[in-house]
């Protein structure tokens, strides 16, 4: 195949002569002086490759098109750092070539768009897209519809666009309506939004296999559809932490190109029921109380979390409980180890064979998933009781423009585990050194208060509270060997009713008690559950990590020292 998808001419870019190559995965072109010496050298890998057009092209600020015989334009994919992320943000490059002959344009164009087709076979051609027009500074339509869908359609992928009405309609969406012949789903909003599509497709595809989501220890089913963010909210968590960058140029690039990085998710369970999926927050104490009080001042926008979490701070609370959570394994990988989940992580890429032994190739999209329970044997559990200022799991670094390194730095995507960070009470003054730290590089978990630990599975019991009935449910991940299809009930997020959910949720009413506003003088002896910017109606919660249960058209943060040491040269550029 790589010597049928060879090409090699000269070709013309503006008045310079080059010597332009095509091989499988690369194309390249090389500036040749009269003497035929090679001066600097522009490549590309095929898989970058956004768009080839016949003619003079430019997209950006419209299309424009000279339809000129000899000439065509390729568009690709342009890499530069940005001062205040960690990753890379991309760009659309765009060089126009002249050629001797119209037979050779035609050769050139044919060549490439067929090496593309070949070398990216994760491309989309249709997607389904959502915006939130409330989210964030409320820019999502005007995003979409000046800086994506111009580069969407350049890339040929034709786009069924729907601007939401109300919250959960496109989770609703997801769950009932056809889906077919859609590749994924694209969401513009924010953590929020995220969610709504997250509940949707994991909902979906587990309706589709006969799989039961509320039962915790059932394997499910990962989804086959994969997710793009746009990011347009507050926070946008997930972008950050998966891309190191929050701009919605890049966003539709890897969306374009096809990438594929696999998530875990969490699931949280009350009794024997789903509540929620969480990626990157499930907190209580702290995140609790400041998502709390911030949905007070929402008409504040993003800065509602800035206010919320001074107010919340100074309220000085802790909460007593108990943890109870298992281990992952400590010898593949440990949140103290300051390494970071960077695109190719090589963790992540053990725990694909783990999770997915049969499969040759993680890129064929779980080809030999079984539907089997998994059989990892699950060690022993571990409790902890006490006071704590917060209590928080994340299946990911939790990064975001506030916190550039997250909640847990060394945290994988996709290694099937989540961190576990409990915050001991202490005196008002550490606390705050603690969150000081989440805003810079010095080490977050170096404190005596505060400690980590790597897991796959965390209940929580309100202090006092028993456990029995609830820990018969969860007390062995094992124990559902039917596979969770029988006797389940609907699950919370499949069409917004939950009727087992809600006759708990009033029991649970009865025996929490009230949460008081911050003006009281006697502080609350219960906080809530943040789950991914949500409040959860729950307190006794049980968490279980699956991995690489969704995938995102992204591919982790790139090493910035990795990409400039691989000489790449760009033309110009005609991005924003
Ligand atoms: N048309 C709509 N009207 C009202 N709410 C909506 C609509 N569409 C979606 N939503 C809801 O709005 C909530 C918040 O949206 P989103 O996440 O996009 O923005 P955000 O809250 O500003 O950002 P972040 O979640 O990053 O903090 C989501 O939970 C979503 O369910
Ligand atoms: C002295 C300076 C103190 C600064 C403290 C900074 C601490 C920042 C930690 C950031 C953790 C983000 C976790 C992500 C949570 C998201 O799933 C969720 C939805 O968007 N956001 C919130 O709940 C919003 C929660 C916002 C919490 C602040
Ligand atoms: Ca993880």
């Amino acid at each position: 195949m790589e010597t049928d998808l060879r090409l090699e001419s000269s070709l013309w870019v503006g008045n310079k002569r080059y010597l332009a190559v095509l091989t499988g995965w690369h194309f390249k072109w090389t500036e040749t002086d009269k003497k035929n010496r090679d001066k600097k050298t522009v490549s590309v890998p095929v898989a970058e490759v956004v768009g080839v057009e016949e003619g003079r092209v430019e997209i950006l600020p419209r299309k424009s098109v000279e339809d000129t015989d000899k000439d065509f334009t390729v568009f690709y994919v342009k890499r530069s750092s940005t001062r205040n992320s960690y990753g890379l943000l991309w760009r659309l490059g765009r060089t126009q070539f002249s050629c001797p002959s119209r037979v050779l344009r035609d050769q050139w164009t044919k060549q490439l768009k067929t090496a593309v087709k070949t070398h990216s076979p994760l491309r989309p051609h249709r997607l389904l897209v959502f915006i939130n027009p409330y989210g964030g500074k409320k820019k999502g339509r005007q995003l979409y519809h000046s800086l994506v869908a111009p580069l969407f359609e350049l890339a040929d992928i034709s786009s069924h666009v729907i601007v939401t009405e109300r919250a959960n309609q496109a989770r609703d969406h997801l769950l009932k309506k056809d889906l077919t012949g859609f590749d994924g789903v694209v969401c513009v909003g924010g953590d929020g939004m995220f969610s709504e599509i997250l509940h949707g497709v994991i909902g979906r595809t587990q309706q589709e296999a006969g799989v039961c989501e509320n039962n915790p220890a059932v394997t499910l089913q990962p989804c086959p559809l994969h997710i793009g963010i746009i990011p347009a909210g507050s926070t946008d968590c997930v972008c950050y932490a998966t891309g190191g960058v929050i701009d919605p140029v890049t966003s539709a690039l890897h969306i374009i190109v096809g990438d594929s990085q696999p998530l875990d998710v969490c699931s949280v369970h009350y009794g024997s029921g789903l509540v929620r999926y969480s990626v990157s927050l499930v907190g209580y104490g702290f995140y609790g109380d400041v998502l709390s009080e911030s949905e007070k001042h929402r008409w504040m926008g993003p800065v509602r979390y800035d206010y919320s979490g001074t107010l919340v701070y100074l309220s000085n609370r802790s909460y007593a409980g108990t943890v109870h959570y298992l281990p992952a394994d400590p010898l593949l990988s440990s949140p103290r180890d300051k390494t970071r989940c960077l695109s190719g992580c090589g963790v992540c890429a053990r725990s694909t064979e783990r999770l997915f032994p049969n499969s040759s190739d993680s890129g064929s999209l779980y080809s030999s998933y079984s539907g089997q329970l998994s059989t990892e044997s699950e060690g022993e559990w571990v409790t902890v009781e006490g006071r704590f200022k917060c209590v928080s799991l994340t299946c990911m670094s939790s990064s975001c423009a506030r916190s550039p390194l997250g909640l847990s730095p060394s945290a994988h995507l996709a290694d099937g585990t989540g961190d576990l960070i409990l915050v001991w009470n202490t005196h008002p003054l550490s606390f705050l050194k603690f969150l000081h730290r989440h805003t810079n590089s010095q080490d977050r978990f170096d404190f005596p208060f505060v400690e980590v630990h790597r897991v796959k599975a965390v209940r929580f019991c309100l202090a006092g509270a028993t456990e029995e009935g609830e820990h018969e449910e969860f007390g062995s991940l094992s124990a559902a060997a039917d596979g969770g299809a029988s006797g389940c009930v609907d699950a919370g997020g499949r069409n917004g009713s939950q009727p087992h959910l809600e006759q708990m949720r009033n029991e649970e009413k009865t025996v929490t008690p009230f949460m008081c506003c911050l003006c009281c003088r006697k502080a609350p002896d219960v906080s809530v559950w943040n789950c991914d910017g949500e409040i959860l109606p729950f307190t006794n919660i049980s968490c279980k990590i699956h991995g690489q249960l969704v995938r995102l058209y992204a591919r982790g943060i790139e090493d910035i020292a990795s990409i400039r040491s691989c000489s790449q040269e760009t033309g110009d550029c005609c991005g924003t």
